[in-house]
Formats: structure tokens, C-alpha cells, sequence
């Protein structure tokens, strides 16, 4: 065998900057394809696919670059069945320390059609190209594409072939994505029990996702005897892709217990990797994917943040740290509970006590439902502000605002002023100006605005508004302020935030209290 002899160890072959870049517009300029090749060689992956050296002078270059400045990894390049595939290869790998030539052809009856070879003309064609590579590499792999769909007798016997013309690796491709986990299985068994001079090489997996099976296909077939498994990172390649690096590697590490083989890859590596290929392809990885997704360690629903709170391992299999994450993320949603919420102030600096967390969990639910994450800064939004006192005299009930290009702003405002309910409808140049003039309406009062502030807490279309808004009154100056993801429903309740203030200093002052000697606290 080459490569290993230790049959509890499983070869990494990523073919990322080769199947990876067949997918449509996935293309890599030559400098991203060497920084991932520079990264796949440091995280231990043994063998990358560099290219196929013949599809162009790019492809060639890239393969000689990073043959050149291969450190540890075994690098490798594609080629037909034809010498001058075989040799432009073996000029591209030729600069690695170690190499290897990998020659392909479709051996299933569809696939013997497009050449239009018999079967006869296949197997000689197949013996002389192995043997072509062979003499100018020591390290070949051949591939019999699409070898799920092969004729079993022919497919042992091209396979016979190559091992006798020098291969070294023997690669099975699942080219279409058509097998199932026990066929994977059973297919590298049997292939090994049955081929002469089998076990002188390496089986090899690469299964295409077509069905959603290709990790569960590449781990049978390391069940079956496969010893090297074919993948890119996030999955990518060929329609719906190839096997997922990270996903193989996490399930022999995670599950050795009933897979008991191992890799050479530094698994915290796995996350930068994964958010530098979804860059340089511009393949963006699916949220809930599995490894890299954003979702794979992030916990919304209360039920599960609470559990997690108490112990990781309730729904959590392996540490975030294992796959290159600083730890597990409890994002705040309409889902999160109390335990969660507490955890997040608590980490923010905010020391909350029962009753003030009851308080801010109201108003959190009550934001959750119209954002769809609750952020850091909306937390800190919430507490700043703070929310409606029961004993404030002015309470906003409801309100409609109309507004756009034709004319003047419309508000109707509906509040509750000492117990009793009652609304008022009012124009003005804008939204906030008839808002404003409506709350005056209703609570006339002398209050001069001196200032009026917006401020967007965190981004996207649903991100809150903070709005202060500063008043005078006889000397005294108030500031109101309120959160909400409605900037002019926010504004609203700023307005009325600071003339509650004004009621209170009012008041306090009619008890003899000098208003310069109110502090902030007595007024919130
Ligand atoms: C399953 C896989 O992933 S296979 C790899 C697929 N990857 C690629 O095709 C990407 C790189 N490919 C290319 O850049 C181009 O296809 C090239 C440069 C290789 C060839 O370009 P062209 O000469 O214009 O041929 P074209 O792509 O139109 O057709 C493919 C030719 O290769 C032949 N061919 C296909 N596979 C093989 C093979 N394994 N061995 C020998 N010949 C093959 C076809 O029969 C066809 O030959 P023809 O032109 O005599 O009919
Ligand atoms: C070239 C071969 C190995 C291939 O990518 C496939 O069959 O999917
Ligand atoms: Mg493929």
C-alpha cells in the first residue's frame, strides 16, 4: 500500500480547487487558488487536486505554483485517458516533493458511448495510459467514472488493468450521486475480496450529492474498505456537489467509537477554511449546514439555551472549539426564554433582579416579535431606555400615522392621561411633527424641544430606532427616550417619556423639593 499502511487511517484527498471549481460560477483567480492550497496543506490535508493542468494555461500554472510550494500534502492532477493529458499533468505536479498523476475514464455503458470505444478498446486504452503515468510518476491513481453504474464484471475487470499497469490509488466515483450507503459499502468490499492485486492499493471514495447521501456514501465506503476519501470544503463541486470535508472528518472524529478510523486534519481549522472558500468561490454556506453552517452551534429556543446554560452537552455532540469557533452562540429570539436572556445581560454588565428581569422580559418578547434576532446593542437599548412606568401619568394606547408625498402628515393619537382614554387627530409637516402635535393636543403643555435625535441601534431593515428627545419647560430640561423598531412609534414614546419627566419634576416641586436637586433616578 502506499501513502499508509495503518489501516485505522483514513487519506484526506480534497478536490476543491478541481471538482470544487467545476460547479458554475465557482472559479478562483490563481492567487485565492494558492492561499486554499497553502491552507489545505497547513490544516493536514495528505493529497489536493490542484487542477487539471490540460483545461487551460491558468489551470496549468496554478497546479505548478502550488506543486512548488507544497509543504506536506501529496499534490495532484487530473487527466483523460490520452498521453498528452497525462504528460502536461505530470510537467504541472512534477515541482512536489510528492506527486501524483490522477487519469480518469467513464467506464459505464452511457459513458463508453461518448468516446465510442467497445469495451476491449476501453481496457487497452485504460492499460496504456496507467502505464503511460506510471512511467513518469510513482504515485497514480486511475478512475473508473461513474463505477456505480459499471457493469460489475467490466469493472473489475478495468480495475485488474490499472492495478497491473501501475496504479497505485484505485478511485470509485459515485460520478452522478446514484448509490446508497449499503451498495457504497458492499461495492469496495467486494471490489477489494474479488479484484487480483487489490490489496497492493488504495481503495478511494468520491461520491457526488445528488441524493443528499454523498457523506453517508464515503463513510460506507470506508466501512466497505475504502482508505481515502474524495471530498472539497462546504461540500463544493459538480451540481449538487461533492462530499463535505468537514462533514466526514467531524463524523470519524465525533463517532469513532463506532467508526474507529482516523485523519491527519487539524479540525479547528475547519471554519476559517470553510468562510475562505464560500468568499473566493461566492458560494455562500447554507445557515443550517452541517460543521460551518452560522447555525451548527447556535441555540435559540429557550427550552434548548436554558439546557445548554446548565450543561453543553445537552444539545450540543462536539466542542465549537473542535472546528475553529471561540464557543457556542445563544442568539435572543422570540423563542429564548428567561435563563437566556438573564445569561446575555449578565455578560453585557447588566445585574438584574427578579423583578426587573420580569419587567425586561415583556418588553424583550414584545421586541422579539418584530425583530427577527435581538441583538447586544438592542439589549443595551432596552435597558438604557427602560419602559413604561404603571405610575406614569401619560401612557401611549395606540396610534396612526399617514403620511408620503401628497401634502401633509396625518396623526391620529390615542393615550391614557390619569386613567382616562382619550385620542386626538393632527396635521403636520411630516410624521413626527403631527405626532408630536397630537401628544400637545392632548396634554397641552408650555414644553419647548430643544432636541430631537435618531439613532439606528444595529443594522437591517429592522433594526430599532433610538430616539431622544430633549425639552424645556420654565428651566427645566428633560430628556425622554424610547426603543423601538418603528422610528416615529418610537419618537412617540420619547416625547411622551420626557413630559412624563416634566409631570414628575412638577410635581416633586410642589412638595417643596428644589427641581435642581431631582436627580436622573428620581425622574426614570
Ligand atoms: C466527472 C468529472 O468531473 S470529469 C472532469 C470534468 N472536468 C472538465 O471537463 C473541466 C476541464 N475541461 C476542459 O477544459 C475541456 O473539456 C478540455 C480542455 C479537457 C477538452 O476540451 P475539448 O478538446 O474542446 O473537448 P470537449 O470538452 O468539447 O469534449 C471532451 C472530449 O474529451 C473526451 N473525453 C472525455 N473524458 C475523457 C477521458 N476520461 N479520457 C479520454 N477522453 C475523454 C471526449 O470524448 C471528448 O472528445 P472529442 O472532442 O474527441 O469528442
Ligand atoms: C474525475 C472523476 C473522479 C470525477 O470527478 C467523478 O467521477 O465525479
Ligand atoms: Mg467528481
Amino acid at each position: 500500500m502506499n501513502d499508509t499502511a495503518q489501516q485505522d487511517r483514513v487519506l484526506i484527498f480534497d478536490t476543491t480547487l478541481r471538482d470544487g471549481e467545476q460547479s458554475p460560477g465557482a472559479t478562483m483567480t490563481h492567487d485565492e487558488k494558492l492561499e486554499i492550497a497553502g491552507m489545505l496543506d497547513e490544516m493536514g490535508v495528505d493529497i489536493i487536486e490542484a487542477g487539471f493542468p490540460i483545461a487551460s494555461e491558468g489551470d496549468f500554472r496554478a497546479v505548478s505554483e502550488i506543486a512548488k510550494n507544497a509543504k506536506n500534502s501529496r499534490i495532484c492532477g487530473l487527466a483523460r485517458a490520452n498521453f498528452a493529458d497525462i504528460d502536461r499533468c505530470w510537467e504541472a505536479v512534477k515541482h512536489a516533493e510528492k506527486n501524483r498523476i490522477h487519469t480518469f475514464i467513464g467506464t459505464s455503458e452511457l459513458h463508453r458511448a461518448i468516446p465510442n470505444l467497445t469495451m476491449d478498446e476501453m481496457a487497452d486504452k485504460i492499460h496504456e495510459t496507467v502505464s503511460h503515468a506510471r512511467n513518469l510518476c510513482e504515485n497514480v491513481q486511475w478512475s473508473p467514472m461513474d463505477a456505480t453504474r459499471t457493469e460489475w464484471d467490466y469493472l473489475c475487470r478495468v480495475i485488474e488493468i490499472a492495478i497491473k499497469a501501475g496504479a497505485t490509488t484505485i478511485n470509485i466515483p459515485d460520478t452522478v450521486g446514484y448509490t446508497a450507503p449499503v451498495e457504497s459499502a458492499d461495492l469496495i468490499k467486494r471490489l477489494i475480496e474479488t479484484v487480483p492485486g487489490a490489496d497492493e492499493v488504495i481503495f478511494a471514495t468520491h461520491c457526488h450529492n445528488d441524493l443528499g447521501m454523498a457523506t453517508a456514501n464515503s463513510l460506507a465506503a470506508v466501512e466497505g474498505g475504502a482508505r481515502q476519501i474524495e471530498c472539497t470544503i462546504n461540500g463544493l463541486g459538480e451540481r449538487a456537489g461533492n462530499t463535505a470535508l468537514e462533514e466526514v472528518v467531524m463524523a470519524l472524529k465525533v463517532r469513532n467509537d463506532i467508526m474507529p478510523w482516523h485523519t491527519g486534519i487539524d479540525t479547528r481549522k475547519l471554519m476559517q477554511i470553510s468562510r475562505r472558500v464560500a468568499t473566493v468561490s461566492g458560494f455562500p454556506v447554507q445557515f443550517n449546514k452541517a460543521i460551518v453552517g452560522k447555525n451548527a452551534f447556535a441555540h435559540e429556543s429557550g427550552i434548548h439555551q436554558d439546557g445548554m446554560l446548565k450543561n453543553k452537552e445537552t444539545f450540543e455532540i462536539m466542542r465549537p472549539e473542535d472546528v475553529g469557533l471561540s464557543g457556542t452562540s445563544l442568539p435572543l429570539g422570540k423563542h429564548s426564554g428567561r435563563a437566556a436572556l438573564r445569561d446575555k445581560l449578565e455578560h453585557l454588565g447588566f445585574e438584574v433582579g427578579d423583578n426587573q428581569l420580569k419587567d425586561v422580559f415583556v418588553r424583550f418578547k414584545d421586541l422579539a416579535d418584530r425583530k427577527k434576532e435581538v441583538l447586544d446593542d438592542d439589549l443595551i437599548a432596552l435597558m438604557r431606555v427602560g419602559g413604561d412606568d404603571e405610575n406614569d401619568a401619560l401612557k401611549l394606547v395606540s396610534m396612526k400615522v399617514v403620511c408620503g408625498t401628497g401634502g401633509q402628515a396625518e396623526a391620529t393619537v390615542e393615550m391614557e392621561i390619569d386613567g382616562k382614554d382619550i385620542s386626538a387627530t393632527a396635521f403636520g409637516d411630516g410624521p413626527v411633527d403631527a405626532t408630536f402635535k397630537a401628544i400637545r393636543d392632548l396634554h397641552p403643555n408650555q414644553a419647548r424641544l430643544q432636541l430631537y435625535q435618531v439613532h439606528a441601534v444595529t443594522e437591517g431593515m429592522d433594526a430599532q430606532a433610538t430616539v431622544s428627545v430633549r425639552v424645556e419647560e420654565d428651566g427645566m430640561v428633560v430628556t425622554g427616550q424610547s426603543a423601538d423598531t418603528d422610528t416615529v412609534v418610537s419618537s412617540a414614546k420619547a416625547y411622551i417619556n420626557a413630559l412624563n419627566r416634566l409631570v414628575v419634576r412638577r410635581a416633586k416641586m410642589g412638595e417643596g423639593v428644589d427641581a435642581k436637586e431631582i436627580s436622573y433616578r428620581d425622574v426614570t
